[in-house]
């Protein structure tokens, strides 16, 4: 067996944040004769850079790394939310909860101006970064995990096996968190269990909740190991305290999943109220979101990004335009309704679906829709709907890849407009543009998720003369 060292009591500053918002320190060991002191790195969460913290580490001198959660502030960095405690920040989704929100927004434009000068482009070329005017309760979507103490919540940072009950959130509209706590009531008064991943067992797995800020429709769903035909008069209760008590309720979905996997999965989808669907706007055009349906996550800075993309791209109506990764079509209506002709190609069908209907709901004629991972729908393009004059395209935070890069290098549109939600995979895809002769014009981040590390940009390249 390996050597166990004493556990040890430091006081460490921290340095930086991660890419993940976490703190890092270093800590090195005090040297004993004839070798240098052994250096551990510490990472540390709901930390800022400056802060002085007391931590406690077992077996010190026997490693590393070790990712731990401080005991005591001992000294306040410069960018600390005076207002923040810091032991219910210990929830999952919010990593920089302990930063003011001017920290955030320059740490997150210092992340995307490292990934971009980092691969050889002028850091000059990033812009200050958009923030919001209020950065909170902005999310239109959370999807939160029932644990097996009757907890409801989010994972804690870091550490997948926790799940911190949700009282209220910085990120869920009041609205959400008042369905949430109906939920937990009623999960209670019926004593359903959450269910536990290690023995496989429990009924109640994941709550989604989706609320459209603009036409105030409201989407429940429930994810569960049984149908909720054989709950029959627990399902109808929590229908009734819900429509009863939340009158902007459209959909409330129980969907069973008993699949192993971590994963938001449906087999047999009940809806118990309403629709199927609940309605939203977004930059003026209307869609109809389902449970599974991806759409951008805060409306107030999605739109911000589709009006910046309209302005980089300078579409014009004689224009042919594609949108790669479109997903249900957020950039593609608008696009649609400034061009020619639009083509969209997105892999996910039921999205494909979404999109086609999306541009029919808003009177567009001038679209074409194609479900196809992206380097395939790139090759049969040009033979099924021809050649496009501006591309824009979105991917996941996977990036696009060399491949899907040089072939829209080999198209050779003017411009090519970059809507990213990774810096890092961004910058490695701009690097392959560049080398089919097009130049970096602006790098435009956007802060679509206050209180996480996340950041978004929107990028125009364009073809050197
Ligand atoms: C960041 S989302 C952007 C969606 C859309 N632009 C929007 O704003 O709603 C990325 C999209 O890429 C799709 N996608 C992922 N991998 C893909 C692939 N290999 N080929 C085509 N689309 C893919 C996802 O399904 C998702 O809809």
């Amino acid at each position: 067996m390996k050597k166990q060292y004493p556990t040890e009591v430091l006081d460490v500053r921290i340095d930086k944040l991660d890419s993940k918002g976490m703190g890092v320190a270093k800590y090195v060991h005090p040297p004993v004769t004839g070798s240098n002191g052994k250096q551990l790195k510490l990472f540390i969460p709901n930390t800022v850079p400056g802060d002085l913290v007391r931590v406690t580490v077992p077996n010190a001198k026997g490693r590393r790394k070790a990712t731990l959660n401080f005991d005591t502030l001992l000294e306040a960095g410069p960018t600390r939310n005076p207002e923040v405690d810091t032991q219910a920040s210990r929830a999952g989704g919010t990593p920089l909860l302990a930063m003011t929100y001017a920290g955030q927004l320059a740490y997150k434009e210092s992340l995307v101006r490292g990934f971009i000068e980092g691969q050889g482009f002028d850091g000059q070329l990033v812009q200050p970064i958009i923030g919001m005017d209020t950065p909170t309760r902005y999310r239109n979507k959370m999807e939160l995990t029932f644990g097996s103490r009757g907890e409801l919540g989010m994972h804690a940072q870091g550490d997948f096996r926790t799940i911190i009950d949700m009282k209220d959130s910085i990120l869920a509209p009041e609205i959400m968190v008042q369905a949430k706590h109906i939920v937990s009531d009623w999960q209670q008064a019926y004593q359903l269990p959450g269910y536990d991943k290690e023995a496989k067992t429990g009924l109640l797995r994941n709550l989604m909740m989706r609320y459209s800020f603009a036409t105030k429709e409201l989407m429940v769903v429930l994810y569960a190991t049984d149908t909720s035909a054989n709950y029959a008069e627990a399902s109808q209760a929590l229908t009734d305290r819900l429509s009863e008590q939340l009158p902007n309720l459209a959909s409330f979905i129980w969907i069973k999943n008993t699949r192993i996997a971590d994963k938001v999965d449906a087999e047999e989808t009940a809806v118990l109220y309403g629709r199927d669907f609940i309605y939203d706007e977004l930059a003026g055009y209307r869609y109809r979101l389902w449970p599974d349906t991806f759409f951008q996550p805060n409306p107030v800075q999605a739109e911000k990004m589709v009006q910046l993309a309209i302005d980089m791209a300078e579409v014009k109506e004689d224009m042919r335009v594609l949108d790669l990764f479109c997903g249900v079509g957020t950039f593609s209506l608008p696009l649609a309704s400034r061009s020619k002709e639009l083509a969209g190609i997105e892999i996910v069908e039921a999205s494909i679906e979404s999109a086609k209907r999306n541009a029919a709901d808003n009177g567009l004629e001038n679209t074409f829709f194609m479900a196809s991972d992206a380097r395939n729908g790139l090759k049969v393009l040009p033979e099924v709907w021809g050649q496009p004059d501006l591309l824009l395209l979105d991917p996941p935070r996977s990036g696009a890849g060399g491949k899907v890069m040089r072939a829209i290098g080999r198209f050779g549109t003017e411009k090519v407009v970059y809507v990213s939600c990774n810096p890092k995979t961004l910058a490695e895809d701009l690097v392959w543009l560049r080398d089919f002769g097009y130049a970096l014009k602006v790098v435009q981040p956007v802060d679509q998720f206050p209180y996480s590390n996340h950041v978004e940009c929107v990028v125009l390249m364009e073809k050197d003369r």
